[in-house]
């Protein structure tokens, strides 16, 4: 089910171009999501309404929850879930609040310093997906890091869900008011991230919009990118593991379905020197899918063009593979997995060792598991703190500092040939350069 790639004896220069990647790229969907994007920009709300229609199977009235709905639905929560997630929430914020930046001002010369301040940006909109499977979990991990940011106005939409009258699912509603966010709507895919670039009669526009989706998702934000902001592309979600013989094909196993669960384009790949683990890790595959409930979802994805087992003559080879695929969730599981974790260049988040599998920062490892797929991780990182902020640079001179910065003044803006620029300082002290 899941293909071999054997790369033992001398690795490719380009790497990338042999290593498992899915079919279906974001730039493929572009077409697909850039007349959704047009419509809402249109049509607003009630385009909003039809692609929701259309996609969700929803005839929705009005794409905004009532608040009542939302506290209701943290009523009505399951005790169990309650507690994992106020863990979650816990464990969350402590790390992100670390996360915090403060001020920076550097003196440059006498009487002339640059502070670096940090500003939250106005209003945000999170996404919470909602087709296949349900995150509460993904709200913990949106919400926290623009709450320690200290963003004011946080929206959040997540797909309308036919088996529960129109609204996102309750868990997501739940995990809001938990989190004290009452603004949500019933939206999802490319409309959602739409609504917020570009505002409707029911959403105000949004400064910036976070959080994982499906390739649709990824595709509209790399397509309204501009128009709003957005945090590194997370799609379909990767899970690649290197491991040597000394790990358990059965965790191995158990670890690649994980996350082979979340959608028939995610990515789950092993990178070993040893064939054994591989052949054993192939034969715990067949095993454990045929008894996941997620079956035919998980043997797609597992089957797909973007998993695979790839063979390597050693972890140095193993090394020089998982920072060329740059995955969302790096794995490893060899002797001395935390020196060669230390080696680990491009993966959104690293796990080491066999107690920190992917599934714990999923939901309760206290990191982020909104993290940038598809090869994003050598650019771009996960969300957090720093995704919500902006640092702007306040400069303040004094009369003498700005006249003995002059002279240099003018000479660069001469040599660009732009003169006004040094005029605008001369004009200050009565068109004479300062000596
Ligand atoms: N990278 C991360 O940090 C991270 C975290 C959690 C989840 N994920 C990923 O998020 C994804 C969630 O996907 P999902 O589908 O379950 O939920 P989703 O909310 O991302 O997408 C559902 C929406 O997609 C739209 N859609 C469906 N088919 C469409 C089509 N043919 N054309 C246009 N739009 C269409 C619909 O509007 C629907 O509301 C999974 O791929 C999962 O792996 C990633
Ligand atoms: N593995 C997903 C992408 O990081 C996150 C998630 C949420 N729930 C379960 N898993
Ligand atoms: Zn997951």
């Amino acid at each position: 089910m899941i293909s071999r790639i054997d790369l033992r004896g001398s690795l490719p220069g380009d790497l990338r171009s042999v290593l498992p990647r899915a079919e279906l790229d974001v730039e493929a969907a572009l077409d697909k999501v850039r007349p959704i994007c047009e419509d809402v920009r249109h049509r607003g709300s009630a385009a909003v309404r039809e692609h929701t229609s259309r996609f969700d199977g929803v005839e929705l009235e009005r794409v905004r929850v009532p608040v009542d709905a939302v506290h209701r639905a943290l009523a009505e929560l399951d005790p169990a879930v309650r507690d994992a997630l106020e863990e979650s929430i816990r464990r969350a914020r402590a790390v992100h609040r670390a996360q915090r930046r403060t001020d920076v001002t550097t003196q440059v010369v006498p009487g002339g310093t640059v502070t670096e301040r940090w500003v939250p940006v106005d209003r945000v909109g999170l996404y919470v997906p909602g087709g296949r499977a349900v995150y509460p979990s993904s709200v913990v991990m949106n919400v926290v890091p623009a709450q320690e940011a200290g963003v004011g106005s946080l929206a959040v939409t997540s797909p309308a869900q036919k088996d529960f009258g129109g609204l996102p699912h309750p868990s997501i509603l739940a995990a809001c008011a938990l989190l004290g966010v009452d603004e949500v709507y019933a939206a999802g895919g490319a409309q959602a991230i739409a609504m917020f670039a570009y505002g409707t009669e029911e959403c105000p526009r949004a400064d910036l919009v976070t959080g994982p989706g499906n390739v649709y998702v990824a595709a509209a934000k790399r397509l309204l990118k501009g128009v709003i902001g957005i945090d590194a592309e997370a799609g379909p979600t990767e899970i690649a593991i290197l491991a040597d013989g000394t790990a358990d094909p059965v965790e191995v196993a158990a670890d690649l379905i994980s996350q082979a669960e979340h959608d028939t384009l995610a990515a789950a790949v092993l990178v070993t020197d040893s064939v054994r683990l591989a052949e054993d890790v192939e034969a715990e595959l067949k095993a454990q899918v045929a008894r996941a409930r997620h079956v035919e979802r998980i043997t797609e994805a597992l089957a797909g063009r973007q998993s695979g087992i790839v063979l390597v003559d050693g972890v140095d080879d193993g090394l020089k593979v998982v920072d060329a695929y740059a995955a969302e969730h790096l794995e490893i599981q060899t002797a001395d997995a935390a020196a060669v974790a230390a080696r680990v260049r491009n993966a959104g988040a690293v796990f080491v060792g066999r107690y920190a599998p992917v599934s714990l920062g999923d939901y309760l490892a206290g990191s982020n598991h909104v993290l940038p797929t598809g090869g994003c991780a050598c650019h771009s990182s996960g969300l957090s703190v720093q995704s919500f902020l902006r640092g702007v640079h306040v400069v303040e001179y004094d009369r003498d500092a700005l006249a003995e910065a002059t002279a240099r003044v003018v000479a660069l803006a001469e040599a660009e040939d732009l003169p006004a620029h040094g005029a605008a300082l001369k004009a200050r002290f009565d068109w004479e350069i300062p000596s």
